[in-house]
């Protein structure tokens, strides 16, 4: 089909679709947005629309469809949440007769920019920019709707980036036409993210005052690349932007994303899985912006034992002082997302209910504030403007329940502006007018019957019967508008001006209150880098309220951070298991590690509650280093540089790779990246391959950590040999967990102690899970046979092991006799020789 035959309108669309093919087009056409060809069949199919066809000049019907221009944005939603682009195409003209109206795009909404209110999350949508630097990858995050703008460089692996960008809620990523093809690849496996294009790295110097304070030259590449692609979808320069932060891990206790998710502490490990995280329980913020800040506090723990001390103070100050908790409790519930509001009133899409907001939080800033001032610990809140002035000049300013838009008017508070009240007085008076007029007229002229009346075509009217007409002298201004069988229809000029001013008076009135808006956001906009600075103090503020109820509700105790190597947590328990576990009650358990012990080797049954009491110690720990007490009766540790985990089998996101691969590369990353500062937590590690495979593992990664890595690690494991090192090496100990037997049912006390599991109870927990009484038994059977030879297997395991031992030994005392560098060639042949026989 050639182009030419569409008719005009369909060949704008067909040029404007040209550039647009990423996109679904939503094109503009009068009080609807339509959609044609493929684009058309798409939005049906995702929406649920009727898909039409229309005439467009060639021979068959065009697919389309389309919806009102007032129900554009939650459409618009749906489908940017399923992926997709959405390019809003608008009428740039009025229509007029026989002229096409000019049309473009003004907006282009993706899944990572979309700023409409159903995106407002607590989590907040990222979109990234990758800018691939050959020796590595910089990344940019950006939320939109708060303006929150985050970087850092990574090393150039796969794992890392994937790593990196999980971490965030990342709904689109930004990349360069030439980027690496497998890097591109990994990206579009990672479930709903959208890959977009940007070539252009010149950054723009409206930016540059983002980036102040950024040396790196990539990631400013990487900020570029972004706001590049931004300014081409948004169509405008992003003025709500906040400067970029500099992601920096080695600031913070550092724990990568799968050891986040194995402790389920942001998102649980099962996607769609409604079990709490640490996030979600400890959440008892009031609002948007302080559940966002316990977030990042979450993610982000503290190395820097005065800062986690300072929420420390905080959570005891509001704790020794309830009322005045209790008044904080109540003013955070009138403070609102304070930082989404001054994005809002930057990028300009603020409304008169968010205007509201801005005006409740601004009401009750002093008081929350005020809350603080007898805390020493944040003294810094003192020096906050909680701008009184900006209050003073918007209150009394908005409706009490103003329309959700603009363009209906009716927003501002009578008395605000002198002409505003004069239009909607005459609107709402203009009938009251019209009587008095009529009473006046009568008067003036002495014509009883004469009335005012409106009609459609003529407007108003002064109307007088034939009869009376000679009472209508020259004088009284009265011109001939109308004549009909028995009266005459006159205007006079006080009349025509009152008409225009009855019939426009709405329109005037919400053209001046959009004037009137415009106004008092460019006056808000003077104010924002002090709204931040207000808003960053609440979402404090509010975050450490959350976690001062967390501390109370559930009797926590504050911890107390060594400087030796120590660990002492007694009747620690896991935070949340200990609240939501209904039907029994949860058993606390004690961590005891002296500066010395380096490794808890941790045997027992399956279920016996060997993971979850790692996992307590990880929460434990981190709840401490983000500054919260902790659920214990006493909490001693050292600060943690970072935490690595190896718990659970889950890990379907690293797709391409087998769980004993995946397990094996956890484990390869924590043995080279742990130092004697951190917490290894591996449970049940070589399980995946076959048992001796598996053990000799296990046995060389404790070594391992035991010689080189010496961080304090937790090793639950069901290879009962394993806890033979206990003899070998002075760092490592035993702990078990306690199981009483009866018959051959085991009973799950759940407490641990010192010691050694001193046999497996496989079977007996099977027979927990109902299995067949004839496999339980055939497979008792066969256990006490391979037991036997597992005897035996085990004790020449030991031989061997004792056998490698003396023979290294030698070679050790062999090396410390001989003086290697003093030997002539031939003594040196002749060591050589002997050090070969052994
Ligand atoms: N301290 C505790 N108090 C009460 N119940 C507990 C405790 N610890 C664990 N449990 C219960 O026991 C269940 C199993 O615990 P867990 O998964 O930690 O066992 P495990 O020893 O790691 O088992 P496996 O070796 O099979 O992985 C938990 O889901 C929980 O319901």
């Amino acid at each position: 089909m050639e182009e030419k035959k569409y008719t005009p309108m369909m060949q704008q669309y067909l040029e404007v679709k040209k550039n647009l093919q990423d996109c679904i087009v939503f094109y503009r056409l009068g009080d609807f947005y339509e959609m044609f060809f493929d684009d058309a069949k798409t939005a049906s199919n995702e929406l649920d629309l009727v898909l039409t066809g229309r005439n467009a000049g060639v021979e068959e019907r065009i697919p389309m469809c389309g919806i009102p221009y007032h129900a554009a944005t939650g459409y618009i939603q749906r489908l940017t949440q399923k992926g997709y682009k959405v390019a809003i195409v608008e009428q740039l003209e009025d229509a007029s007769a026989g002229k096409i109206v000019k049309r473009d795009v003004v907006k282009i909404v993706t899944p990572g920019t979309i700023m409409e209110e159903a995106n407002e999350t607590k989590e907040g949508a990222y979109i990234a920019s990758v800018y691939d630097f050959k020796y590595g990858f910089a990344v940019t995050f950006c939320e939109m709707t708060c303006g929150e703008l985050s970087g850092k460089t990574i090393d150039r692996s796969l794992q890392s980036l994937q790593k990196t960008l999980l971490s965030m809620n990342v709904r689109e990523v930004v990349l360069q036409n030439f980027f690496d093809k497998k890097a591109e690849k990994m990206i579009d496996n990672l479930g709903l993210v959208t890959i977009s294009r940007e070539d252009n790295i010149v950054l723009k110097k409206e930016y540059f005052d983002l980036i102040q304070g950024i040396d790196d030259e990539h990631i400013k590449t990487s900020f570029a690349i972004l706001s590049n692609y931004l300014d081409n979808t948004q169509k405008r320069h992003m003025t709500h932007l906040g400067r970029m932060e500099l992601i920096q891990d080695e600031l913070f206790l550092q724990m990568d994303y799968s050891t986040k998710l194995n402790l389920e502490l942001i998102q649980p490990v099962r996607t769609n899985s409604k079990s709490e995280t640490l996030w979600s329980f400890m959440d008892h913020t009031r609002s948007s912006m302080g559940s966002r800040t316990l977030k990042k506090w979450i993610t982000y723990p503290l190395i820097d034992e005065d800062k986690i001390n300072q929420r420390l103070e905080a959570i005891e100050f509001l704790n020794f002082n309830f009322l005045l908790k209790d008044e904080l409790k109540e003013c955070l519930s009138h403070v609102y997302d304070m930082e989404r509001l001054s994005a809002k009133i930057a990028y300009g899409n603020a409304n008169p209910r968010d205007l509201l907001r801005l005006i409740s939080t601004l009401e009750y800033a002093p008081m929350v504030l005020d809350i603080f001032k007898d805390c020493p610990a944040y003294d810094e809140f003192k020096k906050v403007d909680v701008l009184t002035d900006l209050y003073e000049k918007l209150k009394d300013t908005i409706v009490e329940e103003p329309p959700v838009h603009m363009k209906d008017g009716g927003v501002f508070v009578d008395g605000y502006n002198e002409q505003l009240d004069e239009f909607r007085h005459i609107k709402n008076s203009g009938k009251q007018f019209i009587l008095d007029l009529e009473t006046k007229e009568r008067e003036r002229t002495g014509v009883s019957s004469l009335k005012i009346g409106y009609n459609r075509i003529f407007g108003y009217y002064i109307e007088v019967r034939k009869g009376n007409l000679s009472k209508i002298s020259d004088e009284l201004g009265y011109e001939r508008k109308q004549t009909l069988a028995n009266a005459e229809r006159f205007i006079t000029a006080e009349l025509k001006e009152k008409e225009d001013m009855i019939l426009h008076s709405e329109e005037k009135a919400i053209r001046l209150e959009n004037e009137l808006y415009q106004q008092l956001l460019e006056m808000i906009r003077m104010y924002l880098p002090k709204l931040n600075t207000l808003a960053k103090a609440i979402s404090c503020i509010d975050a450490l309220y959350a976690m001062s109820v967390v501390s109370a509700l559930h009797g926590y105790v504050r911890p107390k951070f060594t400087k030796e190597q120590k660990v002492t947590l007694v009747e620690n328990r896991h935070p949340i298991l200990d609240k939501t576990m209904k039907e029994k009650r949860y058993v606390a358990n004690d961590l005891v590690m002296n500066q010395e012990d380096q490794i808890m080797i941790i045997t027992g049954p399956n279920m016996g509650g060997k993971s979850t009491y790692m996992r307590q110690v990880a929460l434990t720990v981190i709840m401490a280093q983000i500054g919260c007490f902790v659920p214990a009766k006493v909490c001693e540790i050292p600060i943690f540089d970072k935490i690595f985990t190896r718990i659970g089998a889950s890990d379907d996101i690293m797709s391409g790779h087998s769980t004993f691969m995946v397990e094996m590369m956890e484990a390869n990353y924590a043995l080279q990246n742990a130092t004697d500062n951190s917490l290894i937590l591996f449970d049940e590690i070589g399980r995946g391959t076959s048992t001796y495979d598996g053990m000799s593992l296990a046995y060389a990664m404790l070594e391992y950590i035991h010689e080189n890595t010496k961080a304090k690690t937790l090793f639950s494991t069901h290879y009962h040999e394993l806890t033979s090192l206990e003899d070998k090496y002075p760092g490592i100990k035993n702990l078990t967990v306690d199981v009483e037997e009866e018959d051959d049912e085991v009973i799950f006390l759940y407490k641990i102690k010192e010691g050694r599991a001193d046999k497996s109870y496989g079977v007996n927990v099977a027979r927990l899970a109902k299995l067949p009484s004839a496999v339980l038994d055939r497979a008792t059977v066969i256990l006490s046979n391979i037991q036997k030879d597992d005897m035996d297997l085990h004790v020449e395991m030991k031989e061997s092991i004792q056998k490698e031992d003396t023979e290294a030994k030698r070679i050790v005392e062999l090396l410390d006799q001989a003086n290697v560098d003093q030997m002539t060639p031939l003594e040196a042949l002749n060591f050589l020789n002997e050090l070969k026989k052994h």
